[in-house]
């Protein structure tokens, strides 16, 4: 009987007290994190200008979902300001523009230089690869690659989601999955 209750107040609390996860979304300018983030909280496709800024949003993607979504510019000259939102962040998600085959190496460069921050160390990192409604853009499997993400393995957990903001088309799988990986980490930090 004790354990039944026990176990009846645990599923009690997970509905009732748990904060919306913090989540951090970067990315190089253009990529769509701003598309992205209108698209999730008003199902709206904004016409956007380069954020200089954040913009902040709390969004539930699907039932039993919160997160609140900061959006941090990603012009070259405000990416040192990144370093800033690093703190008591649950994940990452990081926007690619798959058809900017020019600046995966920028891309690559950036992602892991967040993820060496003593701040972000073991969070869980989803990779949209944005675009894909575009001819031109390379497919998950090639970045990847472009992003060497398999040297994260046993750092991070990761996972990566092709989407495109403007239809909404992976975007509800991409939040999914980012839950999922937060879901995993705070279990292992409570063992
Ligand atoms: N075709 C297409 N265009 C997109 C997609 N996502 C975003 N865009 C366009 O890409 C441009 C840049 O999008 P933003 O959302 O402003 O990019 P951002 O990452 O917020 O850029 P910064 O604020 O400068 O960091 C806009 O013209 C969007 O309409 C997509 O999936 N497909
Ligand atoms: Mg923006």
């Amino acid at each position: 009987m004790g354990i039944f209750l026990s176990r009846m107040y645990e599923v009690l609390s997970s509905f009732t007290s748990e904060e919306p996860a913090r989540i951090l979304m970067l990315g190089l300018d253009a990529a769509g994190k701003t598309t992205i983030l209108y698209k999730l909280k008003l199902d709206e496709n904004l016409q956007t200008i380069p954020t200089l800024g954040f913009n902040v949003e709390q969004v539930s993607p699907c039932p039993g979902v919160s997160f609140t979504v900061w959006d941090i510019g990603g012009q070259e000259l405000i990416r040192k300001l990144w370093q800033h939102y690093y703190q008591n962040s649950d994940g990452l998600i990081f926007v690619i523009d798959s058809c900017d085959a020019e600046r995966m190496n920028e891309a690559r460069e950036e992602l892991h230089g967040i993820l060496s921050s003593p701040a972000m160390s073991n969070i869980p990192v989803v990779i949209l690869a944005n675009k894909q409604d575009l001819s031109t853009a390379l497919k998950p499997a090639d970045i990847i690659e472009k992003l060497n993400m398999n040297s994260l393995r046993g750092k991070h957990k990761w996972f990566i989601q092709a989407t495109c903001a403007t239809s909404g088309d992976g975007l509800v799988e991409g939040m999914l999955e980012m839950n999922n990986l937060i879901k995993q980490r705070r279990k292992q930090a409570n063992y």
